[in-house]
């Protein structure tokens, strides 16, 4: 399946490519560019096209994954109705719900449209797509839970939830370290590049059933028992270590564990690496103004997924002008 969309990433990372060159040299907004990059992978492979209205649909992604992690009063005293609207974080919630909930709505109707009218699948290459095929469970497959439309527009937009921010920042905070540190940059280049189900005691602490436990894998991964200089950015710390980023190695974890983690590992890993890998073999790449990388600003948002508070902008030097990909 991975191996199937990879017509789709090569496709979206051409476009990519060739939007940066004709930049010129000027400041690219690279946040940008690479979120609507990741988003656009994820429409192709699991609906087979990119959504309508896509520049209005993903600023309210991006309100959803702030709210969606946001600090709230209301969640530390939930009986006090009062807290609930304070900031106007519900009348946010809900007309953000009542915008996502149009756009998932239209796509799956699309698909209903599509199969009455005989079509075999909505998927790029003409096969079924995985709202065709969640459809088509839907309706032949007897389960012990069915599965309503609710369930359906629920599964897309987690998919566009799940694939579009994790990748974009991940790029993103890479590209931004790489700027910081040189050094790693040309390496790369010239390498061509839960919820608790029953109570639990865990070294003397006692999780109470249906406890919602969060796993602090930001501290793991900074965890000096675990790592040297755990604060910099030294990817060679990988080379000929046996950890990696499945999941069975607790001391780093961007993917979760056990039985909750990530099901989008596989898909997610592509659009990161190959995109990367691209980025830094076709350009040299510099901070606008002449600003000093070690003053780039990488603060932190708080949110589903860590995004760089501020865009990302970069001019693209383009060294490879006329060679393939
Ligand atoms: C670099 C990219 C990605 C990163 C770093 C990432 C990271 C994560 C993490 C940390 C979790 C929570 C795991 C846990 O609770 O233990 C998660 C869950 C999830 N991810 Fe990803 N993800 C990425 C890409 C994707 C993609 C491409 C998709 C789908 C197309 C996706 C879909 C999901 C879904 C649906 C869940 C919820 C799973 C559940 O709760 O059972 N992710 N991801």
């Amino acid at each position: 399946m991975i191996k199937l969309f990879s017509a789709i990433r090569e496709d979206e990372l051409m476009s990519l490519i060739s939007s940066i060159r004709s930049m010129r040299g000027s400041p690219v907004n690279m946040t940008k560019k690479i979120f609507l990059f990741t988003n656009c992978i994820i429409c192709r492979s699991a609906f087979g096209k990119v959504c309508k209205d896509r520049g209005e649909f993903l600023t309210t992604l991006k309100e959803v994954l702030l709210l969606a992690a946001g600090f709230f009063m209301a969640d530390l005293y939930p009986s006090w109705n009062l807290l609930h609207n304070l900031r106007g974080e519900k009348t946010r919630m809900v007309n953000a719900h009542k915008k996502v909930d149009a756009v998932m709505k239209e796509i799956l109707n699309e698909h209903i449209e599509n199969k009455a009218a005989g079509k075999k699948g909505n998927g790029e290459f003409g096969d079924e797509d995985l709202v065709d095929v969640l459809l088509r469970v839907k309706e032949n497959v007897e389960l012990q839970y069915p599965i309503t439309n609710d369930h359906i527009k629920a599964v897309i937009f987690d998919i566009f939830l799940g694939g579009t921010g994790s990748s974009s920042s991940t790029i993103i905070w890479a590209l931004s370290e790489m700027i910081k540190n040189p050094n790693v940059m040309i390496k790369a280049q010239s390498e061509g590049l839960g919820e608790c189900r029953e109570q639990t005691v865990i070294d003397g602490y006692t999780i109470p059933l249906k406890a919602r436990v969060l796993v602090n894998a930001w501290a793991l991964a900074r965890d000096p028992e675990s790592w040297d200089d755990p604060e910099n950015f030294i990817p060679e710390r990988f080379e000929n270590s046996s950890i990696d980023f499945m999941g069975n190695h607790f001391q780093f974890i961007p993917f979760g564990s056990g039985r909750r983690v990530c099901p989008g590992l596989l898909l997610g890993f592509a659009n990161v690496i190959h995109p990367l890998a691209q980025l830094l073999y076709h350009f040299e790449w510099e901070l606008p103004n002449g600003t000093n990388p070690k003053d780039l600003d990488m603060t932190e948002t708080h949110g589903l997924t860590t995004e760089k508070k501020e865009n990302l902008y970069l001019i693209a030097i383009d060294y490879r002008n006329n060679e393939e990909f």
